[in-house]
C-alpha cells in the first residue's frame, strides 16, 4: 500500500473539485449570503443543523457568526442545534432521533428565520423533518448538500436556495461544504461591513 500516493490522490480529488464547482457555486452561494443578510437585519436568526462531521459544521459556521469571521462587526443572530446534549438525548429518548432538530425549530423558528440544513446524502431524517418545520414556521432553507441532495432537494420550495456539491464521496463533499461556509461567512461580512479588496 502506497500511503504517499493515497495522500496525494485526496489532495488532487479536493483540489480538483473545488476547482470544478467554483463556477456552478458562486452565484448561489451569493444569494444565500443575501437571504441571510435580508434575514439577519430584520432581526431573524439562522438555525444550523446537520450530523456527523456536518454538526461540527454547523457549529463551526454558527460560532463564526455568533462571535466574528475574518473582520470586526457586530455578533449576528445563529444558533448549532447540535449542541445541547440534554435537548437531543431528552428528544431522541423520549420520542425519536428524527425529531431533534425539528423539534427545536418548531421553538425557536420564527417566519424570516433561515435554517441552514447541511447533509452530504440529503437522505437523513432528522434533516428532513427540520425542513418540514422550518417550512411550517415560514422560514427560508438554505440547503448545502451533495450526492444530488437526495430527499432533501425535493422539499425546497420557492425562497429556498440549494447549495449543491455535485460529487459522491462523503469526505470530498465536506471538504467543499467548510469552504461554501467560509465563501458564506465572507459575503455576509462583504454585504455588512465592506470588503478591503
Ligand atoms: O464526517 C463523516 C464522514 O466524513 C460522518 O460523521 C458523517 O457526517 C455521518 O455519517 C453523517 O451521519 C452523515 O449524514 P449526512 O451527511 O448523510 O446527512
Ligand atoms: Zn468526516
Amino acid at each position: 500500500m502506497d500511503l504517499i500516493a493515497r495522500m496525494n490522490r485526496h489532495f488532487q480529488e479536493s483540489a480538483q473539485l473545488k476547482m470544478t464547482l467554483a463556477q456552478v457555486l458562486a452565484a448561489p452561494i451569493a444569494m444565500a449570503a443575501e437571504r441571510m443578510v435580508q434575514c439577519l437585519l430584520a432581526e431573524g436568526k439562522i438555525l444550523v443543523c446537520g450530523n456527523g462531521g456536518s454538526a461540527a459544521d454547523a457549529q463551526h459556521f454558527s460560532a463564526e457568526l455568533l462571535n466574528r469571521f475574518e473582520v470586526e462587526r457586530p455578533p449576528l443572530a445563529a444558533i448549532a442545534l447540535t449542541t445541547d446534549a440534554s435537548t437531543l438525548t431528552s428528544i431522541a429518548n423520549d420520542y425519536q432521533f428524527d425529531k431533534v432538530f425539528s423539534k427545536q425549530v418548531h421553538a425557536l423558528g420564527q417566519r424570516g428565520d433561515i435554517l441552514l440544513a447541511i447533509s452530504t446524502s440529503g437522505q437523513s431524517p432528522n434533516i428532513l423533518e427540520a425542513v418540514r418545520a422550518a417550512h411550517e414556521r415560514d422560514m427560508v432553507v438554505v440547503a448545502l448538500t451533495g450526492k444530488g441532495g437526495g430527499k432533501l432537494a425535493e422539499l425546497l420550495t420557492g425562497d429556498d436556495v440549494h447549495l449543491s456539491v455535485e460529487a459522491q464521496n462523503t469526505a470530498r463533499i465536506q471538504e467543499v461544504h467548510i469552504l461554501v461556509l467560509h465563501c458564506l461567512c465572507d459575503a455576509i461580512d462583504c454585504i455588512l461591513v465592506g470588503a478591503d479588496e
